[in-house]
């Protein structure tokens, strides 16, 4: 890269460096046309010390709120817990953060107002999902119902609040059991780490208080499996995807490859879907 192409590259910082963080690190340090991964956060940082000096061109190790000093934009891929924490000072100083937590942005949607005083951005990328850009298209119109039906293996389930609250046991179950029907509003509270997609879905179309979903654990598959039936004005479609688990069960390995291609957008000549 010469010295020109360097200055001007877009700086990218990563909080959390989990299941999906450290994909898109390698990704940037492998080379995204006119991005540069200029710093990470992470709670421990001793125990990411062999992945972070394996990168070429190590990032600074900075505290989360201090991502957006040294960053034009802040990919959040941290426990939904840490939203505000990162995203607030970003979008303060007028940055762009990309939010994988997406659940987390139904507590906390002051952010926008905030980002939107600011010049700053959010960005919710298609993550696990499929289709959002027919959703977005879609709901220029009218968007009749938006109905979801996920169906996760145990391991991808085990530890959420609604299962845990409500004493479900569901290590071992014989056949699918449904273990909740309702908004995807009601279903990030009840599943803050398996039902972002949901939440992502609501976003582009009807809003979480509309948009229907159910959450079954299902002991037959291996696959996160998520299907959407969309009802509006301009179409009818129905979308589908079986998500290989990444070393984190409740997340599917596709979450960071979208935030890859999210960022490779950010400077490409070409540009293909909206
Ligand atoms: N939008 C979507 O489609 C999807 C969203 N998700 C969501 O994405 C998020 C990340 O998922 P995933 O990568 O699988 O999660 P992981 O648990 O694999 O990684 C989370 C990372 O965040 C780090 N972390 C935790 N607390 C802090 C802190 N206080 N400061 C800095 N770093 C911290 C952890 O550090 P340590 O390693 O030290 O524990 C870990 O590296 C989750 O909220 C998940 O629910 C997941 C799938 C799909
Ligand atoms: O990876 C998936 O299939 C979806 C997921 O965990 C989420 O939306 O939080």
């Amino acid at each position: 890269m010469t010295e020109q192409r360097a200055s001007s590259a877009l700086r990218v910082a990563i909080a959390g460096l989990g299941s999906i963080g450290t994909k898109i690190a390698t990704a940037l340090d492998q080379g995204i046309e006119g991005l540069a991964l200029s710093a990470a956060a992470v709670r421990d940082p001793a125990k990411h010390q062999a992945f972070i000096g394996g990168l070429r061109h190590p990032p600074k190790i900075l505290p989360i709120d201090q991502l957006g000093e040294v960053a034009d934009i802040v990919v959040e891929c941290a426990p939904s817990s840490q939203l505000r924490a990162i995203v607030e000072p970003a979008v303060k100083r007028g940055k762009a953060v990309v939010v994988v937590s997406v659940g987390g942005l139904l507590d906390n949607f002051d952010l926008v107002d905030l980002a939107r005083a600011n010049g700053g951005r959010i960005i919710v990328p298609t993550g696990a999902l499929i289709g959002l850009d027919a959703v977005n298209a879609a709901a220029i119109g009218t968007i009749h119902s938006v109905k979801m039906v996920t169906r996760k293996p145990i391991d991808g389930l085990k530890g959420a609040p609604f299962i845990v609250q409500n004493k479900i046991d569901i290590d071992n179950l014989g056949e699918p059991l449904k273990l909740f029907e309702g908004s995807a509003r009601e279903a990030a509270k009840g599943f803050p780490a398996n039902v972002n997609v949901a939440v992502a879905l609501s976003l582009a179309g009807i809003g979480p208080d509309r948009t229907e979903i159910q959450v079954w654990a299902d002991p037959t598959v291996t696959r996160n499996v998520h299907r959407i039936e969309v009802e509006a004005d301009s179409a009818r479609f129905s979308m589908g995807i079986e998500n290989i688990p990444s070393e984190n069960p409740k997340t599917g390995l596709i979450t960071a490859l979208s935030v890859i291609a999210l960022l490779k957008k950010q400077r490409a000549t070409l540009c293909v879907g909206t």
